[in-house]
């Protein structure tokens, strides 16, 4: 394991402890948190959390956020004395004796982020920043050389995996690398669903390119990053702030369910992006409630505008999206004048599994931590499937009741009884909200964001982790709920097509997992269709040259393609597995990050399910 991802570990079981605490208090309201003592058991030691192996000396530049996480959970059960001297031993005990080869680590990690790869193809762009990153793909702010298009995000893909072509040394070294068709297909769907959208609430499609080794999905920039890393900051958000965040991406998902017949499937905090918008500092600001101390204030709210420092909500990563019906014929997608009931309901639980991550999102915003939790996966697999969430007593005591009852819609576990978009959108809470901000240019004005410095916004001025261990847990929180939602979708479309509805149907045979085959004529399929658009001449030489060397593609391995949902146990396994492979319970950690950050009240109640 290396010595990032071993820091990685010591963050996570900091709000693992701090996780345990949360469920302990949640089942036995007054009895002494298992979390803490775990902890208090190593009260000198916050690299050692009772029970684990991991142990890893606190550089400096590491000793804030962990130990900043540990006193959140120290505060809250009590021990706050330990950890300030353990945290306090760990930091001098560093200045003392730094590690030199962890020194030059994050040195070398450091200067990474400001030096990147001359991507061929890619000349017009100069990188900026890596925003982001994923198993196989880098996203770059970058800005146009030419100057039209300003800034942009980039995700490159690479293209091959590697070594899995040993012994056929005749090849070119760069044919060893061989890509596959399913990650073809799921590129060009991904491409070619965006090309088709344009809502001020969704990330625009700029260009789509290929080098032999690469493609690149030229994105409109959102500057502002993940929302996620705003609930974070802000702790949790006002209902205001709230409803104006959730009515836009509502807005988003109303344009892709009614008008483009395209279920996102991927809803989650890192999925949504944002245009910041310059602080107004609050005209009546409101005191601060006992145990609120952590609400950081996010100014004066401004109807159709924003407030936090957040403007205009943009959804990005259509990787695992669908098209669910084609918006020429009106028909279901691949079924030209072809209605079965099955379909219809198979269109209806895919928009309905958006609705759920919708709730769920909600609910994130208004406290601060996610409905389902729990330390173990099969738990919380099972509080998905049964839909067992509550309203958390202190946090949700001052949240309305309006809130609470949309969201109990949205959270239901009965596909047909839970709410369309439409009937979200007539939601008393919603229909409570000023005008939706629009995609207003004045948002973009250089004078205006002038003042504002969007890097402040990413974890206390820096995007030291844009993967930060909170990211990938409260993402892991999400994948349970959408294996689960898969599973059940699968299950439905079995019980009515019949037990010889194994394979793919004819709706899903486009837009699902499919054999290697089959993938194969639906990347050639897509990229006829592809070819059709304004990609330009080159690019598609470009893709001619290439199209010998693809196979089945690698986007399923690094989760972009879309795991099997056929039975439930295949869901809980596939979580499993990738648990094993990264040798470490991340899902612990991302509930962890944000109950964390809620850790001041103790839990005085618990609401029935
Ligand atoms: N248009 C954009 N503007 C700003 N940041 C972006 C943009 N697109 C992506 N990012 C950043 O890059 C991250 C990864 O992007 P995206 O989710 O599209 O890639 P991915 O490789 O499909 O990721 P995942 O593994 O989560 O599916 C985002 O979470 C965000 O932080």
């Amino acid at each position: 394991m290396s010595t990032i991802q071993q820091l990685k570990n010591f963050i996570r079981h900091g709000k693992q402890a701090r996780a345990n605490y949360d469920d302990s208090a949640k089942k036995h309201e007054q009895s002494p948190p298992p979390a803490a003592q775990k902890v208090m058991a190593n009260p000198t030691d916050p690299g050692r959390v009772a029970g684990k192996e991991h142990h890893v000396p606190l550089p400096e530049a590491y000793s804030v956020q962990p130990g900043d996480l540990q006193n959140r959970v120290a505060q809250a059960d009590g021990v706050a004395a330990h950890h300030a001297e353990a945290n306090q031993t760990a930091s001098s005990r560093n200045k003392k004796s730094p590690d030199p080869h962890l020194a030059q680590i994050i040195q070398e990690e450091n200067e990474s982020r400001s030096k990147f790869p001359r991507y061929p193809g890619l000349e017009r762009w100069e990188l900026v920043e890596k925003m982001g990153d994923g198993a196989f793909s880098n996203v770059y702010r970058a800005r146009d050389r030419q100057g039209d298009a300003g800034e942009v995000a980039i995700k490159v893909v690479r293209k091959f995996e590697m070594n899995n072509m040993q012994g056929q040394k005749h090849l070119h070294p760069d044919f060893k690398k061989v890509p596959k068709a399913v990650e073809r297909a799921n590129i060009l769907k991904e491409v070619q669903i965006m090309r088709q959208l344009d809502h001020p609430n969704i990330v625009k499609l700029v260009d789509f390119s290929e080098s032999r080794q690469y493609y690149y999905i030229i994105l409109e920039l959102a500057p502002g990053g993940e929302l996620f890393h705003q609930i974070v900051r802000l702790t949790y958000f006002s209902e205001d702030l709230s409803r104006h965040v959730i009515v836009q991406v509502a807005k988003a998902l109303e344009y892709l369910h009614e008008e483009m017949g395209v279920v996102h499937r991927d809803i989650k905090p890192e999925n949504i992006l944002f245009r910041p918008i310059p602080f107004v500092p609050s005209k009546n600001p409101k005191p601060k409630q006992p145990g609120d101390e952590d609400k950081v204030d996010e100014g004066e709210f401004i109807p159709g505008v924003g407030a936090g420092e957040i403007g205009l909500i943009k959804i990005a990563d259509f990787g695992l999206s669908k098209i669910v019906w084609d918006k020429q014929t009106m028909t279901p997608c691949g079924t030209v004048g072809y209605t079965a009931p099955e379909i219809v309901k198979d269109e209806k639980y895919s928009k309905s599994v958006d609705m759920w991550a919708l709730g769920c999102v909600l609910y994130t915003l208004l406290c601060g931590f996610p409905p389902f939790y729990d330390e173990s996966i099969e738990v919380l697999t099972e509080k998905v499937a049964k839909g067992q969430f509550t309203f958390l007593s202190p946090w949700w005591d001052d949240i309305s009741k309006s809130a609470q009852d949309l969201i109990s819609h949205l959270l239901t576990v009965d596909p047909d009884k839970r709410y369309s978009i439409k009937e979200f959108l007539s939601h008393p809470w919603i229909q409570g909200s000023g005008p939706t901000p629009r995609d207003d240019k004045k948002l973009q004005e250089p004078e205006r964001l002038r003042a504002f410095d969007a890097s402040r916004l990413i974890d206390g001025g820096k995007r030291m982790d844009f993967r930060s261990p909170g990211a990938v847990n409260l993402r892991e929180i999400f994948d349970v709920g959408y294996s689960v939602h898969r599973q059940e979708e699968e299950a439905k479309r079995r019980k009515q097509v019949g037990p010889k509805a194994g394979g793919p149907s004819r709706l899903t045979n486009l837009h699902e997992e499919s054999s290697e085959d089959e993938t194969k004529v639906n990347a050639d399929q897509l990229e006829q269709g592809m070819r059709n658009t304004n990609l330009g001449k080159e690019q598609e030489r470009g893709r001619e040259r290439n199209r010998q060397g693809e196979r089945q593609g690698e986007r399923e391995a690094r989760g972009y393609g879309q795991h099997s949902a056929a039975v439930a146990q295949a869901a809980r396994q596939q979580v499993k597995d990738r648990q094993k492979q990264r040798g470490a319970f991340e899902l612990n950690l991302d509930g962890a990050t944000l109950l964390g950050r809620r850790a001041n009240k103790p839990a005085a109640s618990v609401g029935g399910f």
